[in-house]
């Protein structure tokens, strides 16, 4: 039977990319180069820094953030037009990224084209920059609702022409698990090149999709801070590092730095992290409801798996007192507030907890708990 795939994944990131067409979303150059600074920093080996085609200040913005780069390769996005290679040429970059409409409905949709036409301009194209000592990445745009012998068609045309790796985009994140992983399986044995997957989270399933391509055997991974991108987003960059360090895959990111990334990026998008997010949120490593507290306080891995240990990302577990807390978990915030916490107190505490909390809408810090135990002292 054939094995999983396991082993080092390359995560490739699109934040100043595909993150940066999120509508309403506009950086500075300032926050790109921030950005791009601590993706590098963070150990991304792959950065896409924007789009040629959109003009001389883009081309002069690529072109200073790519000057930056130490480690990470800066990779410029191009339409199949031999303008768009004109432009990422002048981007002083030596990583191209070409897309070329894979399904029926794009390529007769919007390019009023037919196969034959994405196929010989393809050859010219990748064959014109690698010629020119580009190393060129083909994408398959909307791949998710080609046919799947179209994509093994243009993937043997990208190999021929001299293209480096082959990528799937799930344009419309339409996919689920079962689906991504049925399209990367299937095709990799068709193919002479290594594959990237890049997911859209329409349905949710960004992140999953992502995972379930890994494991079929996709080696590169396309991902955004924040799952920032077109829609619903793209894979949540900090998501997939996670989740492949709980596999054992190897990503060379530096998990400790994925918040301060977030942050940066959230800040720089006016795209707020919900409390929830999974790894960056605030709350995500935060437990009220009092059995998973008394648990917790006997021993931590009843309620915290050894796969997602919040000291690995910079954080910290938290326990906060709130409606659901039972005994334990109050006797324990009151505590740590320096506040009395024998059993009478908790008792006649702990409703009073209930409806403050029911009222204001959120835990208790320590403040809050001295002001009303002083409430209650009053009565
Ligand atoms: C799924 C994705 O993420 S695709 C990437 C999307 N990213 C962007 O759109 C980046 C921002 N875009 C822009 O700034 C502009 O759209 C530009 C500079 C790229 C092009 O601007 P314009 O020349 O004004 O074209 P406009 O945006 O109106 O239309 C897009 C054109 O690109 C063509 N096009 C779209 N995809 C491709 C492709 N993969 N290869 C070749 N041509 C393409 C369309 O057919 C259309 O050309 P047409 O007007 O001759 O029919
Ligand atoms: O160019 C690609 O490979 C993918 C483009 C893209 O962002 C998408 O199709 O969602």
């Amino acid at each position: 039977m054939k094995q999983p795939a396991c082993g080092p994944v390359v995560l490739c990131d699109t934040t100043l990319r595909d993150g940066e067409q999120t509508a309403g979303v506009a950086f500075s150059l300032a926050e790109k180069r921030a950005i791009a600074r601590a993706l590098e920093g963070a150990g991304l080996a792959e950065i896409e820094l924007g789009v040629a085609a959109m003009g001389p200040t883009e081309i002069a913005e690529i072109r200073s953030l790519a000057a930056d780069l130490r480690h990470a390769a800066p990779v410029v996005w191009c339409r199949l037009r031999p303008e768009d290679f004109e432009a990422a040429a002048a981007c002083g970059v030596r990583r191209l990224h070409v897309a070329a409409p894979a399904s029926n409905r794009q390529m007769a949709g919007k390019l009023r084209v037919g196969a034959d036409w994405v196929r010989r301009e393809l050859a010219a194209w990748v064959g014109r920059a690698t010629q020119a000592g580009f190393a060129v990445s083909v994408g398959a745009e909307d791949a998710s609702r080609a046919d799947p012998a179209f994509l093994a068609d243009l993937a043997g045309v990208a190999a021929r022409a001299g293209a480096i790796r082959f990528r799937l985009a799930d344009t419309l994140g339409i996919l689920d698990p079962f689906g991504a992983h049925d399209l990367v399986a299937g095709l990799l044995p068709r193919l002479a090149l290594p594959l990237e997957f890049h997911a859209h989270n329409d349905f949710g399933m960004a992140t999953a999709n992502t995972l379930a391509a890994a494991r079929a055997g996709a080696s590169h991974l396309s991902v955004t801070v924040n799952g920032l991108g077109e829609r619903a987003g793209n894979a949540a960059l900090e998501e997939v590092a996670a989740v492949m360090a709980a596999l054992g895959r190897p990503t060379g990111i530096a998990l400790d730095q994925l918040c301060a990334l977030s942050d940066l990026v959230a800040r720089a998008s006016g795209r707020p992290v919900p409390v929830a997010k999974p790894i960056v949120g605030d709350a995500v490593f935060t437990h009220e409801a009092g059995i998973h507290v008394d648990g917790l306080l006997k021993d931590r891995a009843t309620y915290e798996s050894a796969a997602l240990p919040p000291e690995r990302f910079g954080r910290a577990h938290r326990l906060v007192a709130g409606k659901h807390s039972g005994l334990a978990g109050l006797s324990r915030a009151l505590a740590e507030a320096g506040l009395p916490h024998d059993e009478a107190t908790l008792r006649t505490l702990l409703p009073a907890l209930r409806d403050w909390a029911t009222r204001e809408k959120r835990w208790a810090g320590p403040g809050d708990l001295a002001g009303l135990m002083a409430a209650l002292a009053q009565r």
